[in-house]
């Protein structure tokens, strides 16, 4: 089998997953839509906007032909924007081998359905989701390539396909661990973001850290929670893609969901925020999914509504916390359902 790999899009994590891949594997393709973005990576071995000062490994070849991409090659890894997930993996389609080893790396939910993105991936290639490995954890790009040491986790309750995407990835600056539940690892690393998004509100209104840690720890409490009703194991959300991550996004200066959120408590408004930002903040639609799954599921998600109502209903960040500090008394299990409680502790 050849050692070409595929990336697909160039932006910062497509771009840093590229790197850890050259490092392990003779020729990486990344694929953008951008001609003047691959003519940069190609000569300069740089992709400025998204990893300024950071020299890329010279094996990254860069194209906007698809084809090019693809062909012969013994893995595809997709890291679109959740937003452009459908149309990139529809256009990967046509040059697509079920031979070959498919992973993504996205943080999100195709907000219009509530998909999560390997089932929008398994629907556009017209092959089984539990093929797909999803790729998460507590991992900056601007970290990676400066190849600092990173963790990740892929998940697959295909376990041959997990150890395949472990073997294609992991050297001494990049570990990787497997799990089975794809579904988990999933819905932690997209739903992290809106909690991540809260803590920059909360840093960005002044608060301390004591608000903080109340913002990361309830909110895994509630991102766990609707977690749970869509299928996944709880202990995920005690791992790397879980409370891994939540600290990292919501702690990290290279954050953009923390940013963004930052931003959004000093009283700067929305279309302000994302046009000053220059890259994807997750956060915003995942809150608007999360939101409309909580009302699905009638799962109790207090933060997440706050934030969808500081977001898109105008609803002051002060207004917010004064509403997440007044809500009725409670025991601090209290919120899980009965049924998963017993799970718990059987
Ligand atoms: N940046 C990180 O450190 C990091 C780490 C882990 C996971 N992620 C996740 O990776 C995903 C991608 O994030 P990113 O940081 O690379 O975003 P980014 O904003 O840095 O880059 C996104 C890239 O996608 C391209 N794009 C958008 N829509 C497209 C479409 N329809 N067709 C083709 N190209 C398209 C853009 O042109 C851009 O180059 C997100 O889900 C994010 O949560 C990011
Ligand atoms: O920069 P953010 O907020 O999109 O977070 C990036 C990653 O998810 C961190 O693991």
């Amino acid at each position: 089998m050849s050692d070409k790999v595929t990336v697909l899009v160039a932006g910062s994590w497509g771009t840093a997953l590229a790197s850890v891949l050259a490092a392990n594997h003779s020729e990486v393709y990344l694929w953008t839509r951008k001609p003047e973005q691959a003519d940069e990576i190609n000569h300069s071995h740089t992709n400025q906007h998204y990893l300024p000062e950071i020299t890329l490994p010279v094996n990254i070849i860069a194209t906007t032909d698809m084809e090019t991409a693809v062909k012969d090659s013994r893995a595809v890894v997709i890291v679109a924007p959740s937003s452009g997930m459908r149309q990139v993996t529809h256009a990967l389609k046509p040059f697509w081998k079920k031979e070959m080893l498919c992973i993504h790396a996205t943080k999100g939910f195709e907000t219009e359905t509530m998909k999560r993105m390997s089932t929008v991936i398994s629907e556009e290639l017209g092959c089984n989701e539990g093929e797909i490995v999803v790729l998460s954890g507590p991992s900056h790009a601007e970290e990676v390539v400066r190849l600092c040491p990173t963790t990740v986790v892929v998940a697959s309750p295909d376990e041959g396909r997990a150890a395949a995407a472990q073997e294609l990835f992991i050297n001494n600056d990049f570990r990787v661990y497997t799990n089975r539940d794809q579904v988990g690892v999933e819905l932690a690393g997209a739903l992290k973001n809106i909690i991540a998004l809260g803590a920059g509100l909360s840093d960005g209104l002044g608060f301390g850290d004591n608000a903080k840690a109340a913002l990361l720890t309830r909110g895994l409490a509630e991102i766990s929670r609707v977690g749970v009703e869509l299928g996944a194991n709880p202990l995920t959300f005690s791992g790397l893609a879980g409370l891994g991550d939540l600290v990292v996004t919501a702690t990290s200066k290279h954050s953009r969901n923390w940013r963004a959120g930052s931003m959004l408590g000093q009283g700067k408004p929305l279309a302000e925020v994302l046009e000053s930002m220059g890259m994807v903040v997750e956060g915003i639609r995942t809150t608007e999914a999360a939101f409309a799954i909580s009302l699905k599921l009638k799962v109790q998600m207090p933060i997440t509504d706050q934030i969808y109502h500081v977001l898109f209903k105008g609803r002051s960040p002060r207004k917010a916390v004064e509403a997440l500090m007044g809500r009725d008394r409670k025991t601090e299990m209290e919120a899980i359902s009965q049924e998963t409680w017993e799970q718990w502790h059987s």
